[in-house]
């Protein structure tokens, strides 16, 4: 009926407005720690174990059952029951896979991510959405919002700097997973170089994997300046739009997302000059977003064009559907490639000279 579709449509707009609440509730889990708290208490845990290990005062047990209400109805906590010492029934509290991502200490753990994308540095921009929209100047929300470029920003703000490489590397440790799952794409490699490789998190990895390849993080100078590797990991600073030291195989982890086509190209053409020595074996890889237009999964592709939204209000970067990817692949002057989803809603994208 026509009121049905007026509730429907009503609570499909409510729901939006009100999606940021379900971030924050994440973002003051994270914070309170209270994944932490369930999981070195080794069982379930009741609501007055969990307010005093948190030390709240008491008058804040009944927000945190609000919160907890939320997180558990979203799926980061679920209930169960414990005997009490009286012998009574306790609803108590354990973690679900998506809270066990926030158990510090643990390669999975994302906490830094929540942490740097839920700052208000990445929110605060949004409020002057109107004003850049209508300006003619082609920058990002962030740089209207704040006069100066993300990187600029980050490169002067070095807690903001470290948010930032803290979030990446989290996000890299679970890259582990995908590099088991894909070792075939790095045998035979003598030599990689993680461009953008930030304070070299994905180089570590690759490096424990495969310890006879001589890996390079290559990254700004201001980054890796006064990183030490040893004789198989070492850093180099310098600037990808310029050139890329040479190796078998250049890693593009999370790198080409955040700029746009031209400056995309740039790299792409500067990294396959990196492994032309190696002729047809020499390959780069891209760790990114790949939109499958297909995909009947709205979850993941909801995820997808929110990294692209924020990928374009930050960096004027994007988000690459698989045909975009092939264009910016063969006009880079690359003959071929192999796209591989991987890390769930990642692929991971062998581009070959
Ligand atoms: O290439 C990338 C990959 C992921 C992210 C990037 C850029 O920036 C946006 C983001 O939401 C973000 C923003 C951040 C942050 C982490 C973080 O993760 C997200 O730490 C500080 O601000």
């Amino acid at each position: 009926s026509e009121e049905s579709e007026l509730y429907h449509a009503q609570i499909h707009l409510y729901k939006h407005v009100y999606n940021f609440v379900s971030s924050m509730a994440l973002k003051s889990a994270m914070e309170l720690g209270i994944a932490d708290a369930i999981h070195n208490h080794g069982k379930p845990m009741t609501l007055p174990e969990l307010s005093s290990s948190l030390k709240l005062h008491p008058s804040k047990v009944n927000i945190l059952y609000r919160f907890l209400r939320l997180l558990t109805h979203n799926g980061f906590f679920a209930k169960t029951t414990v005997k009490s010492n009286e012998g009574e029934e306790e609803t108590a509290y354990v973690l679900t896979p998506s809270s066990k991502l926030l158990v510090s200490g643990k390669s999975t753990c994302l906490s830094s991510l929540v942490k740097g994308a839920l700052h208000p540095s990445s929110l605060d921009m949004w409020g002057v959405s109107k004003k850049w929209f209508h300006e003619d100047k082609e920058q990002t929300l962030f740089e209207c919002a704040t006069g100066e470029n993300y990187w600029d920003f980050l490169n002067k703000d070095s807690d903001s700097l470290s948010m930032f490489q803290d979030a990446m590397a989290a996000d890299s440790r679970l890259f582990k997973l995908a590099i088991q799952e894909n070792k075939h794409v790095f045998e035979g490699l003598e030599s990689l170089v993680d461009v953008a490789g930030g304070t070299g998190g994905v180089a570590k990895l690759i490096h424990e994997a495969f310890p006879h390849i001589k890996c390079t993080v290559f990254d700004q100078p201001q980054v890796v300046g006064n990183l030490t590797g040893n004789e198989n990991l070492n850093f180099v600073g310098g600037d990808m739009f310029k050139s890329v030291p040479s190796a078998d195989a250049v890693l593009l982890k999370w790198v080409l997302h955040d700029w746009n086509d031209e400056l995309s190209l740039k790299i792409l053409k500067n990294s396959k000059e990196a492994i032309s020595h190696k002729g047809k074996d020499g390959k780069v890889i891209i760790i990114d977003i790949s939109i499958d237009e297909n995909s009947d999964d709205r979850g993941l592709t909801e995820l997808q064009l929110e990294y692209d939204v924020v990928m374009l209000t930050m960096f004027l970067g994007k988000e690459r559907t698989k045909k975009e990817w092939e264009k910016l692949i063969y006009d880079a002057g690359f003959s071929r490639y192999k796209i591989t989803p991987i890390c769930g809603f990642k692929s991971l994208i062998e581009v070959y000279p």
